[in-house]
């Protein structure tokens, strides 16, 4: 596999985000040095860097890794890959499924390739239509198929812990390109994800 992972934390990362994340503890009045709270600072160091990691992955990378040429042009549908991303407003975690179909033009991709790109493009801080065009713009350079359909459906932590405090909204985004923006297209993708959506 030639895309990078990341299998070690960067020390000087490591290092400044401990610095901050002290900081923090004591801004909301903690004591750093108790004993529960000593490692705390390099937890959420080490925790903040896995959360981002997608900024050193590249989606091109790792579509292009399993790109095979197959004559196969039926949608290819995979659904239901939970996500884990951060609203880049309050840092608070969203969370929820997206739904990615792409209709092959000679090419396919590997199918955990395209879960891999939605933790690419998770793990940053984000807005969720920013996210849900990220991973359609990435397969539709990469595989140049007939079309890509993605659909997210997310819960936002920023709605339901604080502020507006709704515990029950769900957050729909999708985005299409190609043959997608054909009615037919897209709503038999609808139709075959719709058990899915809630
Ligand atoms: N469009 C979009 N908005 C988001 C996303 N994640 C969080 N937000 C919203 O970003 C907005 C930021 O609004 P501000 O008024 O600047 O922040 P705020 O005072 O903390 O707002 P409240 O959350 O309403 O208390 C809020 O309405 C959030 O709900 C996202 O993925 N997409
Ligand atoms: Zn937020």
């Amino acid at each position: 596999m030639s895309y990078k992972k990341i299998e070690a934390y960067d020390e000087q990362a490591t290092e400044q985000l401990k610095g901050s994340y002290k900081g923090i503890i004591q801004a909301i009045g903690e004591d750093p040095e108790r004993e529960g709270l000593l490692k705390t600072p390099e937890r959420m160091a080490k925790a903040m860097q896995f959360l981002t990691q997608g900024y050193q992955l590249d989606a091109h990378e790792i579509l292009n890794s399993a790109k095979f040429a197959e004559d196969y042009s039926e949608m290819v549908i995979v659904k239901n890959i939970e996500l884990y991303s951060m609203c880049e407003h309050h840092l608070l975690p969203f969370f929820g499924k997206a739904h990615i179909a792409y209709i092959p033009n000679g090419y396919i991709t590997g199918l955990s390739k395209l879960a891999r790109v939605v933790d690419t493009f998770a793990r940053r801080l984000q807005v969720q239509e920013r996210l849900t065009h990220q991973i359609l713009d990435a397969i539709q350079d990469t595989l140049q198929p007939l079309g890509v359909g993605v659909v997210i459906e997310a819960q936002h932590l920023c709605m339901m812990m604080r502020g507006v405090q709704k515990q029950n909204s769900n957050t729909t985004t999708s985005a299409f390109s190609g043959q997608f923006m054909k009615n037919e297209t897209r709503s038999e993708f609808l139709r075959l994800i719709a058990a899915d959506l809630s």
